[in-house]
Order: C-alpha cells, then sequence, then structure tokens
C-alpha cells in the first residue's frame, strides 16, 4: 500500500519490496502446516516478534484479524521492555525455543524496547546452546545498528525497509508482510485489497473518495480541532485490535503541537475503543448520556460466520443479535445527537482487512492536509526517548557515588553529591526500583516518608 504520495515511490518500484520477501522467505515456506512438514520443509513451529509501535501493532492486529485456527507457525509478540511480559513468553515456549523463528522488527534499528527484547531473547538461545543466529531474522532499515548486527552474526535472513515507509504505516511491508505470510496469511490478497482502496482513494471527487469521505467527516465532527473523541467499535471479536492499531496510526501521525507553518496548533484526534457489543456493556452508557465529547466508528460486517448458525430464538441467530446491537446502539447515539459514522465489509478477510488499512493510512494523510500538519513525523516521542535516557545516565551517576561512600546517605546527600540536587524525587524513584529487584542498593527508613530514608550498597 502507498501511503502517501509525496512519500511513495511510483508504483512501479514495488516489485522491489516482493521479490525482497520472495528471495529472503526460503528459510521456512510458508503454508507448511506443522503436522505434515518435514524438517527439511519447515524446522520452525513458532515465531517470536519483538517490535513495539508500527512494528508490532499492525501484526498484532493482522495476526488476530486473520492467523487461521491452526497456523502453521505460532506467533508470540515480545512489544515492551517488561521483563515478566519477556518470561511469559519464553515461558510458553519453553524448549520450543528450538523450533522457534526469532523476528526482530525495527524501522529504525536502534529502538531501546526491541533491542532488550533481541538481548534477552538470545540469552535463552544461548543458555539451551542454541545459536541464536540461525534462528534470527531482521526486518529493519538499511545499515541501522540492527542490520549491522544482525549482518555480523549472519543471521538466517534480513529484510530491509525503504526510507520513506514510516513505521505506523509498515504494516504492507516487510514488518506485516512477513509475519502475515509465515502463519498462512494470504499477503497476496491483503495487498490486493490494499492496491484497490488505493486506486479507489486517489479519485479526486470527494464523494466518491472513501477516505476523502472519511477524513472530513474527522473534520466536521471534531471542528477540524480534534474536539471529539474517535471511539472506533468493530462488531466481529477478531477485529478487537483495530483501534489500537488506529490509536497509533491516527494519534502519533495527527497529534502535533506546530502546524506546517510552524504555528501553535495543538492538533490531534484521540482515539479508543475495544468491540461492540461487549463495550455496551462497559462505557456506551456515557457515549449515549454522558459528555458528548466523541464521535463514534462503527465497523460493520456482514456476514456472520462461515456455515449456517443455530436459531437463538424462533427465526434469530447470535449474528441477528450482533447485527440489531449495532444498528440499536447507532439509532440511540443519533436520537442524542451523538455522531457516527459505519463502516461495513462484507468479511474479515485478507483482502478486507488490507483494504481497511489503507483506507486508514490514506485518511490520515488527507486529514494532515486539512489541518496542515505533518502526519510523518514524531517530535513528541522523541522527546520521551530522550527523557528516558537521561534518567537512565542519572542511575549510572548515582551508582557511581554510592560506589565511593562508605556511610549512608540521605536521598538528598546523594542527589547532591551527584550534583542533581533537582532530581530528588527521580533519585527516590530510581533507588526504590533497585532495591525492590534486589540490585544491590539498600533502603533503609520508612518508605512513605522518603526524607527518613537512607542509602547504600549491600
Ligand atoms: O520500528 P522502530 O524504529 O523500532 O520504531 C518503533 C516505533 O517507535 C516510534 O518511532 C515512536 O513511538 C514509532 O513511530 C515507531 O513505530
Amino acid at each position: 500500500m502507498v501511503a502517501e504520495s509525496r512519500f511513495s515511490p511510483h508504483p512501479r518500484t514495488h516489485p522491489r519490496n516482493s521479490s525482497n520477501l520472495r528471495t529472503n522467505r526460503s528459510f521456512c515456506r510458508p503454508g507448511t502446516h506443522r503436522g505434515n512438514s518435514s524438517p527439511k520443509e519447515c524446522r520452525f513451529t513458532d515465531i517470536i516478534s519483538i517490535g513495539i509501535g508500527g512494528s508490532a501493532l499492525g501484526p498484532q492486529f493482522v495476526t488476530q484479524a486473520l492467523s487461521p485456527d491452526l497456523p502453521p507457525l505460532q506467533i508470540h509478540f515480545i512489544d515492551n521492555s517488561d521483563p515478566t511480559g519477556i518470561d511469559r513468553v519464553l515461558a510458553q515456549l519453553g524448549d520450543k525455543l528450538a523450533t522457534t523463528l526469532v523476528l526482530v522488527i525495527s524501522k529504525s534499528g536502534g529502538t531501546p524496547e526491541p533491542r532488550n527484547g533481541m538481548i534477552e531473547v538470545k540469552q535463552a538461545y544461548t543458555a539451551q546452546k542454541l545459536d541464536f543466529a540461525k534462528y534470527a531474522v531482521a526486518i529493519t532499515g538499511q545499515d541501522s545498528n540492527l542490520d549491522k548486527v544482525a549482518k555480523a552474526e549472519n543471521w538466517l535472513a534480513r529484510f530491509s525497509m525503504y526510507d520513506w515507509v514510516g513505521g505506523r504505516t509498515s504494516e504492507m511491508s516487510a514488518v506485516g508482510l512477513v509475519p502475515a505470510a509465515l502463519q498462512g496469511i494470504d499477503i497476496r490478497a491483503m495487498l490486493d485489497g490494499a492496491k484497490e482502496m488505493d486506486d479507489a482513494t486517489r479519485v479526486p471527487n470527494l464523494k466518491n473518495n472513501p477516505a476523502a469521505l472519511l477524513a472530513l467527516a474527522w473534520y466536521f465532527s471534531g471542528n477540524g480541532k480534534g474536539e471529539k473523541d474517535m471511539v472506533v467499535l468493530p462488531y466481529k471479536d477478531s477485529l478487537l485490535l483495530f483501534s489500537r492499531y488506529l490509536q497509533q496510526l491516527i494519534m502519533e501521525s495527527l497529534g502535533k503541537e506546530k502546524d506546517l507553518d510552524g504555528k501553535t496548533v495543538f492538533q490531534g484526534i484521540a482515539v479508543y475503543g475495544n468491540k461492540g457489543s461487549t463495550d455496551q456493556h462497559a462505557y456506551v452508557q456515557q457515549l449515549r448520556e454522558g459528555v458528548p465529547n466523541f464521535f463514534a466508528t462503527l465497523i460493520e460486517v456482514l456476514e456472520d460466520r462461515q456455515g449456517t448458525s443455530v436459531e437463538v430464538d424462533p427465526g434469530v441467530t447470535s449474528g441477528d443479535y450482533l447485527c440489531g446491537f449495532l444498528l440499536g446502539t447507532r439509532q440511540a447515539l443519533y436520537e442524542n445527537n451523538r455522531d457516527s459514522i459505519t463502516v461495513s465489509i462484507p468479511q474479515v478477510n485478507a483482502r478486507t482487512v488490507g483494504a481497511l488499512i489503507a483506507l486508514y493510512e490514506r485518511a490520515v494523510g488527507l486529514y494532515a492536509s486539512l489541518i496542515n500538519v505533518n502526519a510523518y513525523h514524531q517530535p513528541g516521542v522523541e522527546a520521551g526517548k530522550k527523557a528516558a535516557a537521561v534518567i537512565l545516565d542519572l542511575q549510572k551517576r548515582v551508582l557511581e557515588v554510592l560506589q565511593t561512600q562508605k556511610k549512608a546517605l540521605s536521598i538528598s546527600e546523594l542527589a547532591d553529591m551527584s550534583g542533581a540536587a533537582e532530581e530528588v524525587e527521580a533519585i527516590y524513584k530510581i533507588l526504590r526500583h533497585l532495591h525492590t529487584n534486589n540490585r544491590g542498593v539498600v533502603l533503609t527508613g520508612d518508605f512513605a516518608k522518603p526524607g527518613s530514608l537512607t542509602v547504600s550498597l549491600g
């Protein structure tokens, strides 16, 4: 899918993308089923996919939406720097690591979370006397740090990402297509659906352009200032992660302080939601009667299921109920002057999911043009990353000071000696974290009164 014509090359260059996939996929033939595969055909049973943000949300959404009930390879995600989360994935796999492929996905190849995940997973392979390089695949920008590591260590495969593909618009690149193909998902159909939508959303007549209609509806509803939140309610379990995927696509793209002229605009649209009808029993009460600060997007899937349905009442199926809940909620919102948009798809399949992704990618680009912001950078996230690096540096400095001390110090003494008198609270939190995790820092005193605490190395 081409996200935004200003940033993407001509479609003629796309075959390079698929040849990238074709030449690299020999490490494991997708679609080979576990039950009848010989070790030669595919020695893997599972995948660990390590990535965050745009390098995780698309693959997670597509897995939930499209992965077959018995996929050829079962995928597990590590999308955080949470040690417990990493442990859980590794514990679930146990001695199956020997047949587990690892995808390390990071456009920049320098994001700390996937780097940490990769190091921890590598360590787990080493502990089982497995050569990590024989299991590891990198999906990253050319010559990124990750690319260099993968090249130097001779990993199983490397897929390169084009610079013009943004992280949050990368689902139709190797980032999304490799994990999807390995799970037996029809990636050609995904690309076909995205292509169809790409064509449909290049139409200059706005009334016939679904992405333009969507962008204009967002603009109308929130006054072009994001005054209303976007509540996304797909009435289908398999689309549960769509709102989470859209959260990044929309909020990271549109949530900007400055417009393209450098004017302070504080733009954005807040996105949340899970699924209908489940959310009707959670927060739809507020949507109907509470603060009118949202518009709803209802995703309607026409096909209930493959095969026939039992009747839960005479002449009525569960699917009829779901359809009734969607239409009923829409009506109830309308009656109370709450806006809603309904997007209908015939069924959840690779083609419609590809089309949905392409639709929203294009709508975001068009809406960004309407409000005059750059949808394709994320300066705010960079600020958060820098601030986290400052905290880790402070931790280092504090530990260095403690190493020189024979007697326990108060936290404010330690802050002074570390040249960070203003950072007493941050230092308290760092120390408490190290203390809790038995990292050689001993805090003594009343934790409810940080001023009473003394600290030393244990
Ligand atoms: O793929 P990368 O470079 O690891 O980045 C992961 C995510 O981090 C961000 O750069 C900032 O959150 C996202 O835009 C991106 O999707």
